[in-house]
């Protein structure tokens, strides 16, 4: 028997990212080629016609896990039933402009964006915040939304977690899916730690640490953590754009493990709600390594932290703490 649709809101779903992510959720990238859809596309006014024009597309494309667009500048309306939120929009940094400047901007999104999620969504919907500051605008949402279990929100650093993958294949010129289990800690910024310490390679005489294949630390420990660190930057200087293909693809990749679960043996990053585990601070969204099953994420628990990764576990954490700091100013 065919399957009920699920209902699956993109904010700024006029933008770069939205334009990329939608195909791919219409395809079945995100919840798998059986699951049929129903796409709910928000934006701000001045981007109606745009966002209409993305509408148009998606009829043109007949998709047939599609089963309907919903295309609207109204939050209410957009939020109506939804059970996946990926939260696109936001507040780009302008020229100029002070952190706090956007800070603030976000904050007051978030602020609204959850209280409409939380009065409209179906119950257990599931939220993950792509739009910068990540990790802050998924607390500002956890706040606001106090009726969502905290568990339904992350934020996105699976594009992070998967270039670190890429960086290990083309240094090892080896296939991306024979690497595994590299970790990105702390915050969707440049203070995430890169981690690869636990990290392996299939290989025909079986799994091999990654540290061992590359047999260079200091390549790791500084080059390869850098570039994982600055790849936003670095695509935006290419492209003038920021990194709309491999984000939207990351975003399916995040909700579609979290949906349908990690395979046996294999964990990946998200940020999520800290409840402490690793000497984290509780309270903030964190990320962390973690498999999911049935729908629920869990951090990989016991793993060794050595003096380099304490320390920048630490640093990342500091920096997630003063941006908590600065949005409840925003606030005030
Ligand atoms: N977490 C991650 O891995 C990544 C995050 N990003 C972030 O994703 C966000 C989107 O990036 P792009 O699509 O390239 O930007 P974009 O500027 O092309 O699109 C943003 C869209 O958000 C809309 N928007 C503005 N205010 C809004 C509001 N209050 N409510 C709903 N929508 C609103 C805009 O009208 C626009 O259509 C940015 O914040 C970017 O920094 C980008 C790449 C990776
Ligand atoms: O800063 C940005 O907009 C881009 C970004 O987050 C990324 O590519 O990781």
């Amino acid at each position: 028997m065919a399957k009920d649709p699920v209902r699956v809101l993109v904010t700024g779903a006029a933008g770069q990212i939205g334009y990329a992510l939608v195909p791919m959720i219409a395809r079945g990238v995100m919840l798998g080629s059986d699951q049929p859809v129903i796409l709910h596309l928000f934006d701000i006014p001045p981007a109606a016609e745009s966002l209409n024009g993305v509408k148009m597309e998606l009829v043109d494309a007949a998709f047939p896990l599609l089963k309907g667009v919903v295309a609207t500048t109204d939050a209410v309306e957009a939020c109506t039933g939804v059970n996946i939120a990926v939260m696109v929009g936001g507040f780009p940094r302008k020229e100029g402009m002070e952190r706090k400047d956007v800070m603030s901007k976000n904050v007051s999104i978030y602020k609204s964006q959850a209280s409409a999620l939380e009065k409209h969504a179906a119950a257990n919907c599931k939220v993950l915040v792509v739009a910068n500051p990540a990790n802050t605008n998924a607390l500002i949402l956890k706040e606001f939304a106090p009726s969502i279990p905290e568990k339904n929100i992350s934020c996105l650093t699976r594009l992070d977690h998967n270039r670190a993958l890429g960086q290990i294949s083309e240094r090892l010129n080896i296939q991306v899916s024979d690497v595994k289990n590299v970790i990105i800690w702390g915050n969707h910024s440049s203070s995430q730690y890169p981690d690869v310490n636990h990290a392996t390679v299939t290989t025909p005489a079986g799994e091999k640490p990654v540290r061992e294949l590359v047999a260079d630390d200091a390549w790791l420990n500084s080059e390869f953590i850098a570039t994982v660190q600055q790849r936003g930057a670095a695509i935006i200087k290419a492209r003038k754009l920021s990194s709309a293909l491999s984000a939207a693809s990351a975003a399916c990749d995040h909700i579609r493990d979290w949906v349908l679960g990690t395979p046996e043996g294999i964990w990946v990053s998200m940020g999520v709600y800290s409840d402490g585990s690793y000497n984290v601070p509780a309270g903030l969204i964190y990320s962390f390594p973690v498999t999911t099953q049935n729908g629920e994420w869990k951090i990989v628990q016991g793993l060794a932290i050595d003096e380099f990764s304490r320390k920048k576990l630490d640093l990342t954490a500091e920096e997630l703490s003063e941006e908590k700091a600065l949005a409840y100013s925003c606030l005030s």
